[in-house]
């Protein structure tokens, strides 16, 4: 497991139009940090690059994460919809041992690996022979946290993990990633929109606004005092969805 890690500022830009701007981020092994923001803000942008998966039609600058020693962290991803991280025709199995293969772990180990880390993300040893269209959304996630357990990844980005779930696999969702933080000692980054995820599980939280990082701050205090217009406005918007105090 590593230390701290560090975003050197990130710009990303459509042609000439600049999506991203200067954003700069450090995570911490244990600790959730969390980002926000309304729709089209940045955030999924901000997590494609940090898992090197931006658009190949966007060029970047900077927004290389690396520890202070400079070594560059695996990072493992929890995606928004997982089951387009999976190939249909390939089963658990086989996903896993590619991923291993990439960090040099094959055979005997890799398949102890993958028994360990499937049982830690609690999924049943079966799931191993199982192809994508086999498995709910949930399993896909959990799935996705194994993958990332196996190659024993510093950092976790967790894109929107709960959108699109019923409270209980929401619920669920959560704690997963409260486990890898708690006893795998992850550094996790929260992309989210719900102002009560974050309270429920973050930190700390930045506030992305048109590309920029315009507020950092405690969950308690963007609850309580938000500095920028765009967080009061997440924080007004929480409030006319659920119409209730929202933190
Ligand atoms: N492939 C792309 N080509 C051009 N522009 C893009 C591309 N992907 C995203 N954008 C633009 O970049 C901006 C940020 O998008 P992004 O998907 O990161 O927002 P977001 O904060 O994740 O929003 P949401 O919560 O709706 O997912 C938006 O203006 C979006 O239209």
């Amino acid at each position: 497991m590593s230390g701290p890690a560090t975003l050197s500022p990130l710009s990303v830009y459509h042609g000439s139009l600049r999506l991203l701007d200067r954003i700069s981020l450090c995570l911490t092994p244990g600790r959730t940090v969390a980002l926000v923001g309304q729709s089209g803000a940045g955030k999924s942008l901000t997590a494609a690059a940090l898992a090197g998966a931006l658009p190949p039609t966007l060029t970047r600058e900077g927004g290389v994460l690396s520890t202070r020693d400079g070594r560059v962290p695996q990072v493992a991803s929890l995606l928004q919809n997982p089951r387009s991280a999976f190939n249909p025709l390939m089963t658990m199995e086989a996903h896993a041992l590619e991923t291993l293969a990439t960090v040099g772990v094959r055979g005997q180990a890799a398949r102890q690996r993958i028994a360990a880390a499937l049982e830690d993300a609690g999924l049943a040893p079966e799931v191993r022979n199982a192809y994508a269209f086999e498995l709910s959304g949930g399993m896909l996630q959990r799935m996705m946290l194994a993958l990332g357990l196996m190659q024993q990844a510093s950092f976790l980005i967790a894109d929107e993990p709960t959108s699109d779930l019923d409270p209980r696999s929401c619920q669920r969702s959560l704690s997963l990633i409260e486990t890898v933080v708690r006893e795998h000692g992850m550094g996790v980054l929260l992309i989210t929109h719900d102002l009560g995820v974050v309270n429920a599980c973050a930190d700390e939280v930045h506030v992305i606004s048109e590309g920029r990082l315009v507020e950092s701050t405690t969950p308690e205090t963007l609850c309580c005092a938000p500095s920028s217009d765009a967080a009061r406005r997440l924080l007004a918007a929480h409030h006319a969805l659920y119409d209730e105090e929202p933190l």
